[in-house]
């Protein structure tokens, strides 16, 4: 028996179209995996087939062994958090995170709200009204009324997608902690790759209802299986061991393999190869340097500044070896 979570072989359709198709995947308990993908790549709908929302076409989904096929969606114990909190408007903070504790006495409830809220970093917010609450806020307090019930796994569907880039970033960075520290088994479904990498123990990377590739965001960066997958994780330039080299690489590749240049394999280097400057362009944290490989692809360079020359130096020292 497999435990936590497990999708066997699920296919989702809508109408002839297949949005989700033969994806398998295991969710320890404890653990978080997090769905990565472009627009339509079927994140949200395999999701929802893990909440019971969308049928299956082909394929089960288990918990703890048991096929939940037929079991309905709140006897599922699943929590769900959305990208808008969808809160209750007329209801206050605490009741909110109290609704789903019906069963519990009433000051058990008041203990659990409370706990919460220190787990989200609300302290003494459960007499506010939700309409008074920024929107990060209201995230924290819909993680909350999801996980005041301890539901037996956290379905999240780019709760923060809806927040600002700085905002985004820090309340990734603490729903981490809150999902460790209460060792919560989720799912986490976004398209952002730096979201994904903070949130998730290990990341599935969808395109087109496929599963490409399952692995921790320590393989994903450095060892992209595919050229697909390397190139939606941000690789721009597939070159050859004789290009590779050319460009002071050290390594080798195998018969059949080419080098994925990855986000910071190609670095500024006084010693290194000339390249022509092809454009520049801010980012949030630096400037990125499109540079002309000498096999006349594009690749991008970092620059903590706007060069002002037509050609830089770079050399190139790491990059992920996949099949050409
Ligand atoms: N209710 C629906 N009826 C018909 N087609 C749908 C429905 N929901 C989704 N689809 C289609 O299924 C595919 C997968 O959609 P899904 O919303 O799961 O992708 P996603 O990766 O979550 O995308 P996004 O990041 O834009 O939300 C898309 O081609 C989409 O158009």
């Amino acid at each position: 028996m497999v435990a936590g979570l497990e999708v066997r072989g699920v296919e989702v359709r809508y109408g002839a179209a297949v949005a989700v198709e033969d994806v398998s995947l295991v969710v320890e308990p404890g653990t978080v995996v997090g769905l990565l993908g472009p627009s339509g790549s079927g994140k949200s709908t395999l999701l929802r087939a893990i909440a019971g929302l969308e049928p299956l076409t082909a394929g089960s989904i288990l918990w703890e062994g048991d096929d939940l096929a037929g079991v309905k969606v709140f006897k599922r114990n699943f929590g769900l958090v959305f990208q808008d909190a969808q809160l209750f408007p007329t209801m206050t903070v605490g009741r909110n995170i109290a609704y789903g504790l019906g069963k519990l006495p009433r000051p058990a409830q008041q203990t659990r709200v409370t706990e919460m809220l220190e787990l989200v970093g609300l302290p003494g917010f459960q007499d506010r009204r939700v309409t008074e609450l920024s929107g990060g806020q209201a995230q924290r307090v819909a993680l909350a009324r999801s996980l005041a019930p301890t539901p037996r796994a956290l379905l999240l569907d780019e709760p923060l997608s809806a927040l600002d880039t700085g905002l985004r970033r820090r309340l990734a960075e603490d729903l981490a902690r809150i999902l460790r520290e209460s060792r919560t088994t989720a799912v986490y479904v976004t398209h952002d790759q730096q979201e994904a990498y903070t949130v998730a123990d290990r990341v599935a990377v969808l395109t087109e209802g496929h599963l490409l590739q399952l692995a921790d965001p320590e393989t994903l960066r450095h060892a992209p299986a595919t050229r697909e997958v390397a190139a939606f994780l941000g690789a721009r330039a597939f070159v050859t061991e004789a290009v590779a080299r050319s460009l002071g690489w050290d390594g080798s590749l195998a018969t059949g393999e080419i080098l994925a240049v990855l986000p910071g394999s190609l670095v500024l280097a006084d010693d290194g190869v000339e390249v022509e400057v092809l454009d520049q362009g801010y980012t949030v944290d630096d400037v990125e340097i499109g540079v002309r490989l000498p096999d006349g692809q594009r690749a991008v360079v970092s620059s903590s500044d706007r060069v002002d020359a037509s050609s830089v130096r770079v050399r190139l020292t790491g990059g992920a070896p996949i099949p050409a």
